[in-house]
């Protein structure tokens, strides 16, 4: 079926930067907009809301249920790879947690060619995205902060282990900077990290769409017309290669054709949007034709340089007292839904991560010939360490849990009387790479995903020194020492720890994904064989 009406942008996908970039232009009331979102409006979807229901939100039909091939350095593990299917996307069901990355990162992309993606710039944007209401006492950097924007943000009430853990990294190195997580400088130190998250409420991408002040939760932007439950399949060319819409499938299995005068932009999310230019005809041509596709623009970078952050639990038990596991054993969580439901408080309307730090890792990995080999190299050739970073970038993130909660291949709740947290360690700038491919030509088939995860020995290296240091913070800092009762589930070992293969071991069998996919559509210049898009995000041709 043709659509009768004209738009003058379509934007593909409600998630997190779709509603943005939609409200965006939205703002000249002459343009006619037209958002087409995979699932439905979350306004009535209770755990896109009450952010401790997030994980009710994964495997069911609102969830798009990726998963990654196996890989030997993973333990031939599939991992699941979770999105969210519905307005907000995956910023409503995240972990809330307002983690900005450095200043040096962005500064990175600018010097590869994207000009307008520096630090400075991207700052003014992240400020302008966000209201912070600080707590009294937390010294906030105003400079790294909006006080206009449509994402209220907020900080988290931290329970007692998260106090104690905080002391435990202090003393191991790396200091307080309260607001270090926004200000985007500090690549040594442990913080707090703000919570996209208000009055007991997950703010999400759709909070662009409608003021998440207003009880009535009304659309601001009569030009801006939504569609639900529609799957975007492909776009649309005129016989000059200019595009000219979108093709959809409905819940009904319909065709719609939807038509636009001036631009169509995919914000799909780093599976979706490489999956969209694919059956579109735009990759790489070799991957194109397995699939039974005429290639229209012969792209080889869609889909490649996925990278991901990878995350290791390693669970505490602890004395009791602490932590919050007594608020989620035997039938407190229907408690705390009530609660919840009725006044927005009460420990659902918050996540469970604690303190957080950023480290970098040179002097252990200094013992590594194989690190060594690698150093000379690539500070000959580009400066950098092996990982490609600077002296002023982490090489890994530690995150806590203030319970036992865990990804889904750990089902060890400890029992009513007993309690556990969770040192988490994320490590940054991977040097595995993995792909995205369509299966088939059939938009409705899923794509082939694999990560590659921890396939560069490198990664691994890194990875397991990273462990080891997150253990010594945990077992001989002074905060959490004389907290610990051992490894939680206690067959895990882990405390009793004392070489490097042995967390190599834990890692291949319990690492997974952050939820962090990037890099499918890489942008970059025309110089740069595997960009997608240029620094304005039109795709190459
Ligand atoms: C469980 C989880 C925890 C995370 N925790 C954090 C965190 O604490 N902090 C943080 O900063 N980041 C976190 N992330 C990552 C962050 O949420 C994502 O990087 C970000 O939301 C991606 O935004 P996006 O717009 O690219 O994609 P998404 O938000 O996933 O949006 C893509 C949208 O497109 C829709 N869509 C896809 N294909 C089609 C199609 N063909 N047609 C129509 N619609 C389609 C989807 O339904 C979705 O709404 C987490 C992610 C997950 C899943």
């Amino acid at each position: 079926m043709e659509h009768p009406e004209l738009y003058d942008f379509i934007v593909c996908g409600g998630g997190t930067a779709g509603p943005a970039v939609a409200a965006r232009l939205a703002e000249d009331p002459s343009l006619r907009i037209l958002l087409i979102e995979a699932g439905q409006d979350n306004v009535n979807l209770e755990n896109t809301q009450m952010v401790g229901g997030w994980s009710l939100n994964f495997d069911g039909p609102h969830d798009w249920n990726f998963t990654s091939l196996p890989h030997p350095s993973t333990g031939n593990r599939t991992q699941k790879l979770s999105r969210g299917k519905f307005l907000g996307g995956s910023s409503a069901v995240n972990g809330t947690l307002m983690v900005r990355g450095m200043r040096q990162d962005y500064d990175d992309w600018e010097a590869m060619g994207n000009p307008g993606w520096g630090s400075k710039q991207m700052w003014q944007y992240f400020n302008k995205s966000e209201t912070f209401h600080p707590e009294p006492g937390f010294n906030v950097d105003w400079s790294s902060h909006g006080r206009h924007g449509p994402i209220h943000t907020s900080l988290h009430p931290n329970a007692p282990i998260t106090h104690r853990l905080m002391e435990s990294f202090v003393d191991k190195g790396m200091p307080l900077v309260d607001d270090m997580f926004a200000s985007g400088t500090t690549a040594q130190g442990c913080g707090h990290c703000a919570r996209s998250v208000f009055k007991g409420e997950r703010m999400t991408g759709g909070q662009y769409l409608r003021d998440s002040l207003d009880p009535k939760k009304r659309w601001i932007h009569p030009n801006l017309t939504k569609v639900f439950g529609q799957t975007v399949s492909q776009v649309l060319f005129d016989d000059g290669f200019r595009v000219v819409g979108v093709e959809t499938i409905s819940s009904s299995d319909e065709k719609i054709r939807y038509r636009c005068r001036k631009e169509v932009i995919l914000s799909l999310g780093s599976y979706g949007s490489p999956k969209a230019l694919l059956l579109s005809g735009i990759g790489p041509k070799e991957d194109l034709y397995e699939v039974g596709i005429q290639p229209k623009v012969n792209l080889p970078g869609v889909g490649k340089n996925l990278e991901d952050h990878l995350t290791v639990f390693v669970f505490y038990e602890a004395k009791q007292g602490v932590t919050t596991d007594h608020l989620f054993q035997g039938s407190m969580f229907d408690k705390a839904r009530d609660e919840w439901r009725k006044s927005r408080s009460g420990t659902l309307s918050r996540s469970h991560f604690g303190i957080f730090a950023f480290t970098r890792l040179d002097e252990r990995l200094r013992k590594h010939k194989l690190w060594n080999d690698e150093l000379r190299k690539s500070q000959v050739a580009t400066g950098r360490d092996p990982m490609g970073l600077l002296s002023n970038q982490p090489h890994v993130e530690f995150f806590t849990t203030e319970r036992y909660a865990a990804p889904k291949h750990y089902e060890n709740p400890p029992p009513e009387g007993r309690s556990a947290f969770a040192n988490i360690i994320e490590l940054f700038s991977p040097r595995s790479k993995g792909y995205v491919k369509l299966k088939t030509g059939d938009p409705k088939d899923k794509p082939i995903i694999q990560h590659n995860y921890l396939s560069d020995p490198l990664d691994m290296l890194v990875y397991a020194e990273a462990c080891q240091l997150g253990a010594e913070i945990v077992l001989e800092g002074r905060g959490s020492k004389d907290l610990v009762l051992g490894a939680w589930p206690p067959e895990d070992k882990h405390t009793q720890f004392n070489s490097l293969a042995q967390w190599e071991k834990y890692i291949r069998e319990n690492a997974t994904t952050c939820f962090h996919p990037s890099g499918t559509c890489k942008m970059g210049p025309d110089s740069d064989g595997g960009a997608v898009v240029d620094a304005r995000l039109r795709h190459h041709a």
